[in-house]
């Protein structure tokens, strides 16, 4: 009796201590294409992880082995500790995912009822509704939605009870404005209460100002994994701004030292002939001295950082051109 007393403590203990998801040398192919490939990754409890990468990337193929619809080809995914079915049977795991229609023929309270009801441990009905911003449309059909409607409504299903962990696939697609700052408002206050959220979206601007950790799929593999700032950092690049009152020679401008882009336009200056020069460089200190060694006059000069889009534009890019390069940098 106290041994197995004991042993489903440590059992329980160690449970309590296992990262919320982890995956270790995941790969999965669809036929030819390997849509993930030797992923690893671990979550840990209260974060708020955004999940990036241009089309194809892996995002949803990784939150699909996440939540066991899919079966990995190689490696392991666990969900405190145990299986995703097991997880999400304990009602551990609440998921908002792009694919699958929502059931027809019912009203939506019916349908978030059936959702809290299937829940171990589900919310009152109407505060589920109110905090997703549905009480208003309870009794319409589900297929009368509008798509921002219908995003509600399956935000209303994916927090019907107290999960540990929220997966969302580009939640906010088809939201208005205040619709989404409404839904990230929610979605900080579940991770306050120390819930993993874990979210894939194309909008950078929301992995920059919710996540306090991104991570950039590429080629299904982890191409960086930080902070939004440290992302932006090791993009490298930064951004580089001035005004010319003389005449522009634009091969010059070509030929400056770590440049990665250039655009020339008119600065709109009284003169007429003033030009604004934008540059991203690798190494702005570099560029900058061989812009006056050009002999050029810079007016308004400013270097800044890069938005987390640039930075995520400039590291998949980098990627491409040279794979091994970039994935060593990502490390
Ligand atoms: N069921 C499938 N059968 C065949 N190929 C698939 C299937 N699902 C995904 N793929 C392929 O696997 C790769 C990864 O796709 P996935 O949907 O995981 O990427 P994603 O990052 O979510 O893309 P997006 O941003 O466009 O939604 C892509 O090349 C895709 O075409």
């Amino acid at each position: 009796m106290t041994t197995t007393a004991t042993s489903t403590a440590t059992t329980a203990q160690e449970a309590d201590r296992a990262p919320v998801v982890s995956f270790r040398q995941v790969s999965k192919s669809y036929g030819a294409v390997r849509a993930v490939a030797d992923l690893n990754l671990e979550l840990h409890p209260g974060e708020t992880v955004a999940l990036l990468g241009p089309n194809g990337a892996g995002k949803s193929s990784t939150l699909d082995l996440l939540l066991g619809l899919r079966g990995a080809d190689t490696g392991t995914v666990t969900l405190f500790g145990t299986t995703p079915q097991h997880a999400i049977e304990q009602g551990r795991v609440g998921a908002m995912l792009q694919s699958g229609g929502l059931m027809e023929g019912v009203k939506v309270r019916e349908l978030v009822k059936l959702a809290r009801d299937l829940h171990p441990r589900g919310y009152p009905l109407d505060d589920i509704m109110d905090t997703a911003g549905i009480t208003e449309i309870a009794d319409r059909m589900v297929d009368k939605l509008s798509g921002g409607q219908e995003q509600r409504v399956r935000f209303a299903l994916a927090t019907a009870g107290a999960n540990d962990l929220i997966v969302l696939d580009e939640p906010t697609t088809g939201m208005d404005v205040s619709a989404r700052q409404t839904f990230w408002g929610t979605m900080r206050r579940q991770a306050q209460q120390g819930r993993t959220v874990l979210f894939a979206t194309h909008y950078l601007e929301e992995a920059d100002a919710i996540a306090d950790r991104v991570i950039v799929l590429h080629r299904g593999r982890v191409l960086a994994d930080g902070t939004a700032a440290e992302i932006k950092a090791r993009a490298g690049a930064r951004r580089v701004t001035f005004d010319l009152d003389e005449p522009v020679d634009h091969d010059a401008l070509h030929g400056l030292p770590y440049l990665t882009s250039l655009t020339v336009s008119n600065s709109g200056s009284a003169a007429g002939s003033g030009r604004t020069v934008r540059i991203q460089s690798q190494d702005a200190d570099a560029t900058v001295h061989a812009v006056y060694r050009l002999g050029l006059y810079p007016h308004n000069l400013e270097v800044a950082g890069l938005g987390l889009e640039q930075a995520f534009i400039a590291l998949t890019t980098a990627s491409d051109q040279s794979p091994a390069t970039a994935e060593e940098a990502a490390r």
